[in-house]
């Protein structure tokens, strides 16, 4: 990230008050932190590098890199000192950079020239949202915070509150999956969530360049990574839960209580819960926090109670008839609250049931914020544009297929991109799919399996393969597919191997275009699992790849060839 977008001026700190936040103890010297980092790569001069026990590697064996582009201190763990104390042993021979401390105390006696003193404290991770907080001059507690977290629709939702925030007069500010956006200023994204030390460096910057509110997806790693602490979002949003990253959590159970963690008063003031799936019902009782519920279940509900003090959901989403908005495939619905005296007019604008999830979603937030319903209708009536997410590439004619990229990558999800796709899509729809290496391999057969309930037919190809062999993922989805032809739940017809992605769209979309010019009308082409992501990474290199265009390249070369 470009550091003058990253990093915002400040005076910073002085090294003795985060020593005394961090709980680090014995003396320091009197300098000042202007900055901080996890990442040795990124330091800055003047900032604290803190040197974590990571999955693979101790931070702490790059910490002469970050004091080499001028970290003037180190906060690590007992491990990490003993790593540094190691490599100052052997720097005394080979004249590297090098700091002594002991463990729990703060002091320094290295080499002259590359003497920087360490906080040595039971957890880093766990005070480096603190300490990160304090050095930019706390500047979550100067904006309006929303933070949305949940498996799917994340990012839409906050799409959905930014550009109804802007619509209302607020300056916005948004870090998501996509993005980071200051203003008309933007940066791409590595993660959903940053790490602590950017997360409170980016909303420093956010505040100096004049914003009121800041929109944010909080990822249940980054729950259970610390990288939101020292933020109390004044609302946080659920959306939902289903499978995904359970290579990480390990179980629903854990993945669910990483999330809750974001409706405790540490974190946040106040919560908006859509209790259609059972997480969400579960969450209200856990939740600390006070908490509005909502949900787009049919009510009155033969539905389990939300709570299990029996309460009743607080708004409601009822179907408004009429006409589609703007001759679109979005959906007009009512808001209405339990007490009957007050109803919002809206709509999504985006397809699929699951958009009217998270617009109503995206409303009762701007509700909980103080925004009058009246404006919030307005706000709202104002069509988001969300990259790679049900995005229209070739909207299709009578013959010419029409191509969507959605960023569909859980089981859930597909299941619900498929079933918005079909009742628009005259002819067959056909899904182009994989799965992500490197992530939960226990959604990739119940990923196929979706698929084939929905779409006609499924190709089945490459996501990011990361370090794993992607035929064999693909055998994997596959297998899920037909396994659905099995037990009789497909409406499948064919499940190819498509092989490689640019290959697996060419051949969808020739399959398209052959099919529309004699069928029932014009097939729909889904490719899901990329949406906005420009690259495709293959054993550690991220190589350009964009669906949008390979859809759009595809088109062309069937066109010439077919027609
Ligand atoms: C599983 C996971 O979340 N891992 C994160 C974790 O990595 P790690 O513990 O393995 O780090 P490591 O490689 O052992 O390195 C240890 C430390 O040394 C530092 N280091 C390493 C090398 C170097 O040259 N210099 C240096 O300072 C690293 O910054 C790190 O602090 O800490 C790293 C540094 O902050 C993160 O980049 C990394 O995210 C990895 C890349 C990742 O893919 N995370 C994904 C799963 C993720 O976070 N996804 C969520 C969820 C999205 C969703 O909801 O769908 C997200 O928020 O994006
Ligand atoms: N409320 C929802 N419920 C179920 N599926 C959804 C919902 N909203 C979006 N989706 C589907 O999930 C996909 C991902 O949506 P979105 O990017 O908004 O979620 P996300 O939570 O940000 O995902 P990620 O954390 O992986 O970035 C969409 O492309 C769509 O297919
Ligand atoms: N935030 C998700 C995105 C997955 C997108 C999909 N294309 C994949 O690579 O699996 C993750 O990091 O697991």
């Amino acid at each position: 990230m470009p550091p003058d977008l990253i990093r915002p001026s400040t005076s910073g700190v002085s090294l003795r008050a985060l020593a005394e936040l961090s709980g680090a103890a014995g003396p320091v010297p009197d300098l000042r932190v202007t900055g901080a980092s996890l990442d040795s790569r990124t330091v800055l001069p003047g900032d604290l590098y803190a040197a974590l026990p990571g999955f693979n590697v101790h931070g702490a064996q790059f910490s002469a890199d970050a004091v080499r582009l001028g970290a003037v201190a180190v906060l690590t763990d007992a491990a990490g000192a003993a790593v540094i104390r190691g490599q100052a042993g052997s720097a005394d021979s080979a004249g590297a950079p090098h700091a002594a401390h002991s463990a729990h105390s703060a002091h320094s006696a290295a080499p002259p020239g590359t003497e920087v003193p360490l906080l040595v404290v039971d957890d880093p991770r766990a005070r480096l949202g603190q300490l990160a907080a304090a050095i930019y001059g706390d500047p979550g507690a100067d904006l309006t915070m929303v933070g949305i977290t949940g498996t799917n629709g994340k990012t839409t939702t906050a799409y959905l509150l930014e550009s109804a925030l802007r619509a209302l007069g607020c300056s916005t500010g948004l870090i998501g999956t996509i993005e980071t956006r200051v203003g008309k200023e933007r940066l791409d994204s590595s993660h959903t969530t940053p790490e602590a030390t950017d997360v409170h460096a980016l909303l420093a910057v956010m505040r100096e360049r004049g914003a009121d509110t800041c929109v944010m997806e909080v990822s249940s790693h980054a729950l259970d990574q610390h990288r939101v602490d020292g933020v109390v979002y004044d609302v946080a949003l659920f959306t939902n839960l289903s499978q995904d990253h359970l290579d990480y959590h390990g179980s629903m159970e854990d993945y669910f209580a990483a999330k809750a963690r974001l409706f405790t008063p540490e974190r946040s003031l106040s919560g908006v819960v859509c209790v259609d799936d059972e997480w969400g019902r579960r969450l209200i009782d856990r939740a600390t926090v006070p908490v509005t519920t909502l949900t787009t279940l049919p009510t009155p509900t033969s539905e389990p109670t939300p709570t299990s003090t029996g309460a009743e959901v607080d708004w409601s989403v009822v179907p408004r008839r009429g006409a589609a908005v703007d001759g679109a495939s979005g959906q007009p619905f009512h808001l209405v609250h339990r007490s009957g005296d007050r109803s919002l007019s809206l709509a999504s604008h985006l397809p699929g049931d699951f958009n009217v999830a998270n617009t109503a979603i995206a409303a009762v937030a701007l509700l909980s914020l103080g925004h009058e319903p009246a404006r919030v209708e307005a706000a709202l009536a104002v069509p988001p544009s969300v990259p790679g997410r049900m995005e229209v590439v070739a909207p299709g004619g009578t013959t010419d297929p029409r191509c969507i990229v959605d960023f569909a990558h859980t089981p859930d999800a597909i299941d619900v991109a498929l079933a918005a796709l079909r009742p628009s899509t005259r002819g067959r729809l056909i899904a182009v799919l994989g799965a992500g290496g490197d992530r939960d391999r226990g959604k990739r057969e119940a990923m196929g399996r979706a698929a084939a309930r929905h779409a006609d037919i499924v190709v089945v190809t490459d996501d990011n393969p990361r370090s794993e062999d992607p035929a064999e993922i693909r055998r994997t989805v596959l297998a899920g597919a037909r396994s659905a032809v099995t037990d009789g739940s497909a409406v499948a017809r064919e499940i190819i191997d498509g092989g490689a992605r640019s290959r697996a769209i060419s051949s969808a979309i020739a399959m398209a275009l052959r099919g529309s010019s004699g069928s029932d009308g014009a097939d729909t082409v889904v490719v899901l699992g990329k949406g906005h992501e420009k690259g495709q990474e293959v054993n550690g290199v991220k190589h350009p790849f964009d669906d949008r265009e390979a859809v759009r390249t595809a088109l062309r070369a069937a066109e010439r060839t077919i027609r």
